[in-house]
């Protein structure tokens, strides 16, 4: 059986005491409500990785980042290598997230240097892929998906391939209220797992854990999640509220 996980990804939000008490919330709720073996990671920004290290420890909440550098240290002001991650308790990071792919011209190929170094210091990659609304409409779109797949991803090995959690997040839906529908995101979903099979065969593909995000909220994540291809969301917007995030890992 694969992993169901929900991740939020906080992205620029929150202050430091912001954050923490939202880490703070959801840890409670998570302790009192939430009966299932879902895995649950907070994405805070990278200031608030310590202090909420401190808050999920001993709880069912794990902690990811939502970025790494390439390199594994050296003169790159301002940015964040995987052992610093590793070192403040991190277990997961977001890469090829849209935003980044956009903003910071992140292409498959350096992604993959991501990928590399996150598996090599046993950091699980979250790794995002997704389409534009024109790609959709052009008909493009399953192509392109497989495609940032294969170049990202598809040089692993069959073990280290399985370490990666694949989050599927069509542009169009990220922070705009509009959610790709089941069927979309299922026929989505049911492709990525078909490419995975077609590189590293059933067994591998089945044991992959693929997410949505895209507008994901309490009162969609319940037909979602229950796509037999979904395993699980990548949440934005709605897990910047503890109640809202928590409802979402409910869903399963
Ligand atoms: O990483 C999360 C996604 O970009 C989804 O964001 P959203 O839930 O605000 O649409």
């Amino acid at each position: 059986m694969r992993k169901k996980i929900v991740a939020g990804n906080w992205k620029m939000n929150k202050t430091f005491e912001e954050g923490l008490k939202l880490a703070s919330e959801v840890v409670n709720m998570v302790k009192d409500e939430v009966k299932s073996d879902a895995g649950i990671v907070l994405c805070p920004p990278f200031i608030e990785l310590h202090a909420v290290s401190k808050l999920v420890e001993g709880s069912k909440v794990a902690l990811g980042a939502q970025n790494c550098h390439s390199k594994a240290s050296g003169a790159f002001t301002g940015e964040v290598s995987v052992e610093m991650l590793k070192s403040v308790g991190a277990g997961y990071v977001i890469l090829g997230h849209s935003e980044r792919r956009e903003y910071f011209n992140e292409s498959n190929q350096f992604l993959a240097e991501k990928v590399n170094i996150s598996l090599q210091n046993g950091l699980t990659p979250i790794f995002c892929c997704g389409e534009t609304l024109s790609q959709r409409e052009k008909g493009i779109h399953l192509d392109f998906v497989k495609s940032q797949l294969t170049e990202s991803l598809f040089h692993l090995s069959e073990s280290d391939f399985l370490k990666v959690v694949i989050a599927y997040e069509p542009i169009w839906a990220i922070g705009t209220g509009v959610t790709a529908t089941t069927a979309q995101a299922q026929e989505m979903h049911a492709i990525i797992r078909d490419h995975i099979k077609s590189k590293y065969g059933a067994k591998v593909a089945d044991a992959t854990t693929i997410l949505y995000g895209g507008s994901c909220k309490p009162d969609n994540a319940k037909e979602l999640f229950a796509c037999p291809d979904v395993d699980g969301g990548l949440i934005g917007g709605a897990s910047l509220k503890a109640r809202d995030f928590v409802d979402i890992v409910k869903s399963f």
